[in-house]
């Protein structure tokens, strides 16, 4: 999978920014990148601390570039850029004081197409890695909301591949949010030659609980077959339904998606969240995200978790998803 993926970026000099350029994990993967020919990394922040860290692990950093927001010429350019952008929701003097924060900075460099994307968050809390791409980038035409999803990736090489979502953004989103965030979900499988089956997460299957939540889920299954009414799509569907023939068989045997889920889609943050976790931890699977799914240009965040190998992952996501048709 990952090589396709390599071989689609690879040599076409695509820009990825980094806003964490100290960060050891960020910075062998960048470097990595650029030996590989699969990305051109732009390493946000002080040039002498960033090569101190380079020059402790021994990477050489002579073929990438390193952008400072305190000495970037450009920089009243990009003000006037942000402030434009914002439309009266922050002043000039704000946008100064904004763009020396170095994920504004790398976002800002993105909307004006000085970059192809961006990827941040292994020390920067995810609120403070998405909010510069909600108030800048903002979404897509016709996609209200960007929600986070994760690609799961088991031990065993020819094992199902899986899309958990949103395990990130929406701390709790209403049926019509869900059914969007399903929809989204479905399209991120697709790039990763994943066929969509979604399964609509509940603790209840096709009615053997009764209560606000399952409404909600019931409700937002219903909105999601409107919206896509190609995509195989069920809910409410226990995990071990969605996920297991076996259970599938007893408790929704008529579903067209129980027991071959593929798309995994959690009725809030809290399971989300949770939820990949414990498949990454307790299950050994790879989460590769969160994906920031509807923005009208890629942005990556990470889990401060992450290791140096899913920074690596997550940059060739993000430059695919710079030269992905819609
Ligand atoms: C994403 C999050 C940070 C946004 O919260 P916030 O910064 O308080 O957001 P605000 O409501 O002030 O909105 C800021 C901007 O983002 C936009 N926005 C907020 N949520 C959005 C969403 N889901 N999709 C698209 N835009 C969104 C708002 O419209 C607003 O735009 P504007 O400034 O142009 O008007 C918040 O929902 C959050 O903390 N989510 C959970 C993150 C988390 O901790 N995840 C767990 C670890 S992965
Ligand atoms: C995605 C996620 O959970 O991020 P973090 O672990 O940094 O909170």
């Amino acid at each position: 999978m990952f090589t396709a993926l390599s071989n689609k970026i690879s040599g076409k000099n695509l820009k990825i920014v980094y806003p964490e350029g100290t960060v050891v994990r960020v910075l062998g993967a960048a470097v990595r990148l650029n030996a590989d020919n699969l990305i051109d990394p732009i390493l946000i922040g002080n040039a002498e601390e960033i090569q101190s860290v380079a020059s402790e692990n021994r990477w050489d950093l002579t073929d990438i570039e390193i952008i400072d927001p305190e000495t970037y010429d450009a920089f009243e350019e990009m003000v006037a850029a942000f402030v434009e952008r914002r439309k009266g929701k922050n002043t000039e003097e704000q946008a100064r004081e904004m763009l020396k924060d170095e994920t504004y900075f790398g976002t800002m460099l993105v909307q004006m197409d000085l970059a192809d994307g961006l990827v941040s968050g292994a020390v920067n809390s995810t609120g403070d890695t998405v909010r510069p791409a909600l108030q800048i980038i903002k979404t897509k035409p016709g996609v209200k909301l960007t929600s986070g999803s994760f690609l799961m990736i088991p031990r065993e090489e020819d094992g199902q591949k899986m899309i958990f979502s949103d395990c990130a953004i929406n701390i709790n989103p209403d049926a019509q949010s869900l059914a969007e965030i399903a929809v989204e979900s479905a399209k991120t499988a697709k790039m990763f030659d994943i066929e969509p089956r979604v399964a609509m997460l509940s603790f209840s299957t096709h009615g053997s609980a009764a209560s606000e939540e399952v409404d909600k889920v019931v409700e937002a299954t219903r909105i999601a077959k409107e919206i896509a009414p190609e995509l195989p799509i069920d809910g409410e569907l226990q995990f071990d339904a969605a996920y297991a023939p076996s259970v599938a068989q007893q408790k929704a045997p008529e579903s067209p998606v129980a027991g071959q889920a593929t798309v995994f889609v959690f009725p809030e943050i809290q399971s989300g969240n949770i939820g990949y976790k414990i498949a990454q931890r307790l299950g050994g699977y790879q989460a590769v995200g969160p994906m920031l799914q509807g923005l009208n240009k890629p942005v990556s965040d990470l889990s401060r978790g992450c290791t140096e190998e899913d920074v690596y992952k997550i940059s060739i996501i993000t430059a695919n998803q710079a030269i992905m048709e819609d």
